[in-house]
């Protein structure tokens, strides 16, 4: 029998849909669950807001939920960087295309934080004191990852020998940057001798003769598709990753003006900044030579 009034089965209380009647599996005393297996306690239990503001609740799943794809990020950006140095190059722009995509997905996630207007945040952000994004530790690695490093950036993780130890053996290993162009030479393209010695600790310095190399593979595709796919990846993920920073110093800009950051950086003005940084700068300075 239908439910009278709106004709739907579903509203029929004698005849509620007992999926277990199909096979649905109940019973989870001594079998993995949903939970079990994907951790949700521990996620759902780290929600611990410091005022009663409204907003705080967003503000906390926001930056959650960001470490998590950045958890994920940083997983295949290694991944990606090891299969390039292992001249498994197709493999490597599968993973950075997924990179990519996290990063679209990190920069979807800030329409949701736009809705906390500045006297909402307002309510809340004397409870958080001192700390700041600044301090994210997975962000910092993602950046000496790809090849942004800069050893001033280690300083707030002092306090956690745990998570010097993790940055510091990132700048050891050569950056995703230096292993694309270690390939690049492999693959006969002129790579500058000095790049492919240099102390990989070392922040990158823009090299004519690696725009070069790039120049090469950008006139000649077909010759140099390996190369040339790579490239594009690179430049693919870099894209994205403005566009996360640039969405970053919008959306702050909009709830604190100009104010001093919590990190006790100027703020605006220090984002700005950061926006200049490029990761890959040959493969954007190639474009103009072409
Ligand atoms: C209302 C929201 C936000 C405001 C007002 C804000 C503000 C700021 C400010 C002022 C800084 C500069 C450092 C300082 O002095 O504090 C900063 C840095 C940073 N924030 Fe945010 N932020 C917001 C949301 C987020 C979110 C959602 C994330 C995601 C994880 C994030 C990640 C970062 C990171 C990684 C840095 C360091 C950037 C760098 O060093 O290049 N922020 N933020
Ligand atoms: N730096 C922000 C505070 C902030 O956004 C924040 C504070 C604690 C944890 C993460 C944060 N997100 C990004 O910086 C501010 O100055 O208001």
């Amino acid at each position: 029998m239908t439910d009278k009034t709106t004709g739907c089965p579903a509203h029929d209380p004698g005849k509620a849909y007992d999926p277990s009647k199909e096979g649905a599996q109940m019973d989870f005393k001594a079998r993995m669950s949903y939970g079990d297996y994907l951790g949700i306690d521990a996620i759902l239990s780290a929600q611990h807001p410091l005022s009663t503001a409204h907003d705080e609740m967003l503000f906390i799943i926001q930056h959650q939920t960001s470490e998590l794809w950045m958890k994920l990020a940083l997983y295949e950006l290694s991944a990606a960087r090891q299969a390039i140095a292992g001249d498994h190059t197709a493999e490597a722009s599968k993973m950075l295309a997924r990179v990519a995509r996290i990063f679209e997905q990190l920069n979807s996630a800030w329409d949701v934080l736009r809705t906390m207007t500045p006297s909402e945040y307002t309510a809340f952000r004397d409870d958080l004191g001192q700390s700041s994004g600044f301090q994210s530790w997975q962000y910092r690695l993602i950046e000496y990852a790809v090849g942004n490093r800069n050893k001033a950036m280690l300083r707030p993780h002092e306090h956690r020998p745990d998570l010097m130890e993790r940055l510091t053996a990132e700048l050891a290993r050569p950056s995703l940057y230096d292993e694309a162009l270690r390939r690049l030479a492999r693959l006969g393209l002129p790579v500058p001798p000095e790049v492919l010695t240099r102390d990989v600790s070392e922040p990158w310095t823009v090299n004519e003769g690696v725009t070069e190399a790039w120049a090469q593979v950008y006139r000649d595709p077909s010759a140099h598709w390996e190369a040339y796919e790579l490239a594009e990846k690179l430049v693919d993920f870099e894209d994205y990753f403005r566009r996360w920073r640039f969405n970053h110093v919008t959306t702050v800009e909009r709830v604190i003006g100009f104010k001093r950051g919590t990190g006790g950086t100027a703020g605006i003005s220090y984002l700005r900044r950061m926006l200049e940084v490029e990761l890959f700068p040959e493969l954007w300075r190639v474009r103009t030579i072409l």
